[in-house]
């Protein structure tokens, strides 16, 4: 009977002592830090199109399916439900106009670029094609165009300090298209992977990196994009023994998150399209590399191969190839050129340990996010609300090497984050990293942005599925399908997830200290789909 009481004693004890160390204390340190610093989750002022009481939800009392976001939730009501998502006022936000110091460029600045490499490319074909001659070397030339209204120059035009592209802008769709038929007049090394071997023009450089099979294209027009070759099949799934670090990097990952990034409204990757790509007409006979051109070989079975020339996986059994020729690819429109628009790396506050057993801080210490909070720059503007998005981005595609984040110098420290390299997004549908939304649960006394948690509330209603808003816009893809039902699927159990962690947040916390306002005042009647395709 004594031992008895003595273990319910120990029992009692263990439990308050946990409970006063992982939620207590935290509250207390955050009441006792005082009125919590007030950040915002993007720009200042946003305006929310009028839909009553749209502007401050309530928060209590809200499940899956909840109708928090208004009640245009007829699942039944067949069309297209991207249409319907995007005509949605959350989907609507005004932000404010644009001053020129909030663009990323000017367009004579990019304009007078744009020439001067027209002519430097003009100078060194004519070079180039004299020596290709002389040694016997076989190339295509092509007429290259300088064409002052190309979907990537409006695309670069475009940038701001709030996103890479305004949510309806033409220019997106027809870069996609352009990106998927365009003429390759040059294939090469991207500058990253030059810079590894140490051999680059390394103010073109953020970070030496590139272990990994990719190619950077340059167009007619001079349109330049990364790409990834396919190295898996759709349905596979990354094997259970794989560290993230050496996973595959997949295409369709880079395709699928740029697509899922829009649909959430972030606006933080780079365009993205696939594309068949001909491996020898669009690469091995366009590039000026010879590097390069010495990784082609022709297979047993007279498929055109190519393998990375890298520090650790060089061996032609890690090539890929056409079919004979032919190999799917995703495209990413590259940003502009670092001598116009600097962008600097940043280790991510949560990464991984790249080693077998290492163990980072954020994994043993329950307090980490006090000590990252109040270090610069996370402890004040909007970095760490950024850094919160970017854990729920990751946490859907399921990407655990999410190691840097780079944003542009020119918009300093309330810079949005560049969410660039996906690829290794989407391996494991069946499975749920929740490790990768510790910044959100470990954070949560802290904030999460309410424009954001109100797109994740009205992609878990029927009538704006997440996974069939996603299925709907891959569809646009020239290599679709390009996800699985189960990785899909996937998204909505993620989702519900994401949604579980916010939500216990503030049920221990009050909604007041988890969620950050970001938009203030309602205007007119949101434009539907209807209206934006009459004023175009
Ligand atoms: N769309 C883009 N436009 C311009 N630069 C880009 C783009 N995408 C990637 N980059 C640059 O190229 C670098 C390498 O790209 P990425 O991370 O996709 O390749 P990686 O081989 O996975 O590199 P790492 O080994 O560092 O992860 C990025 O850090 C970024 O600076
Ligand atoms: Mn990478």
């Amino acid at each position: 009977m004594r031992r008895d009481r003595l273990f319910l004693a120990t029992t009692l004890t263990a439990i308050f002592t946990a409970d006063l160390y992982f939620i207590l204390l935290p509250k207390l340190r955050s009441m006792g830090r005082g009125s919590r610093q007030f950040c915002l989750c993007g720009p200042n002022n946003l305006t929310l199109p009028g839909q009553e009481g749209l502007a401050t939800p309530p928060l209590s009392n809200w499940t899956s399916e909840s109708p928090l976001v208004g009640a245009i939730t007829d699942p039944t009501d067949g069309g297209s439900k991207l249409d319907r998502l995007f005509s949605h006022p959350l989907y609507n936000i005004q932000t404010p106009v644009l001053g020129p110091e909030e663009r990323l460029l000017q367009a004579e600045q990019l304009m007078e670029y744009y020439r001067r490499k027209v002519s430097r490319w003009e100078r060194h074909m004519k070079l180039y094609s004299e020596a290709a001659a002389i040694s016997n070397i076989t190339v295509t030339e092509h007429e290259v165009t300088f064409d002052p209204n190309a979907s990537w120059l409006k695309f670069h035009l475009g940038i701001n300090r709030y996103a890479l592209y305004s949510r309806d802008d033409p220019t997106i769709p027809q870069l996609l298209k352009d990106m998927e038929i365009m003429t390759v007049v040059s294939a090469d090394y991207t500058q990253d992977e030059k810079a590894l071997k140490g051999s680059c023009d390394c103010t073109q450089v953020v970070k030496p990196s590139g272990h990994h099979l990719k190619l950077a294209l340059k167009m007619r027009n001079f349109a330049k994009a990364m790409f990834k070759p396919m190295r898996q099949e759709r349905d596979d799934e990354t094997p259970e023994d794989f560290f993230y670090f050496i996973d595959f990097q997949r295409h369709n990952a880079e395709i699928a998150a740029f697509h899922l990034d829009r649909i959430l409204d972030f606006r933080r990757v780079p365009p993205v399209a696939g594309r068949l790509v001909n491996i020898t007409r669009e690469v091995l006979l366009v590039t000026h590399n010879e590097d390069l051109r010495s990784v082609f070989f022709t297979s047993p079975a007279n498929n055109t191969c190519f393998f990375a020339k890298c520090l650790y996986v060089c061996k032609t059994e890690y090539a890929v190839c056409g079919g004979p020729d032919l190999l799917e690819g995703s495209l990413s429109a590259y940003l502009p050129g670092l001598s116009i628009a600097p962008r600097i790396s940043i280790p991510n506050p949560w990464i991984r340990s790249y080693t077998f057993n290492g163990r980072e801080e954020w994994e043993v210490n329950p307090f980490y996010c006090d000590t990252i909070k109040q270090m610069y720059p996370y402890n004040s503007g909007n970095r760490l609300l950024n850094i919160i998005d970017m854990s729920i981005f990751d946490f859907l595609i399921g990407n655990m090497d999410r190691h840097h984040y780079e944003i542009f110098t020119k918009f300093g420290d309330e810079g949005f984050l560049l969410h660039l390299d996906n690829a290794r997004g989407f391996g494991k549908h069946s499975q749920d990293e929740l490790s990768i939304l510790a910044p959100l649960s470990q954070c949560c006394i802290s904030f999460v942005c309410r424009s954001t948690l109100l797109r994740l509330q009205l992609l878990a209603q029927p009538g704006f599925r997440l996974s069939d808003v996603m299925r709907e816009s891959l569809e646009g893809d020239p290599l679709q399908p390009i996800l699985t039902e189960p990785h899909l699927l996937a998204l909505d159990r993620r989702l519900q997830k994401i949604l579980k962690v916010i939500q216990r947040c503030v049920r221990r916390l009050g909604e007041n200290e988890v969620i950050t306002k970001d938009f203030v005042k309602a205007t007119a009647r949101p434009q539907t789909a209807t209206d934006r395709r009459k004023s175009r």
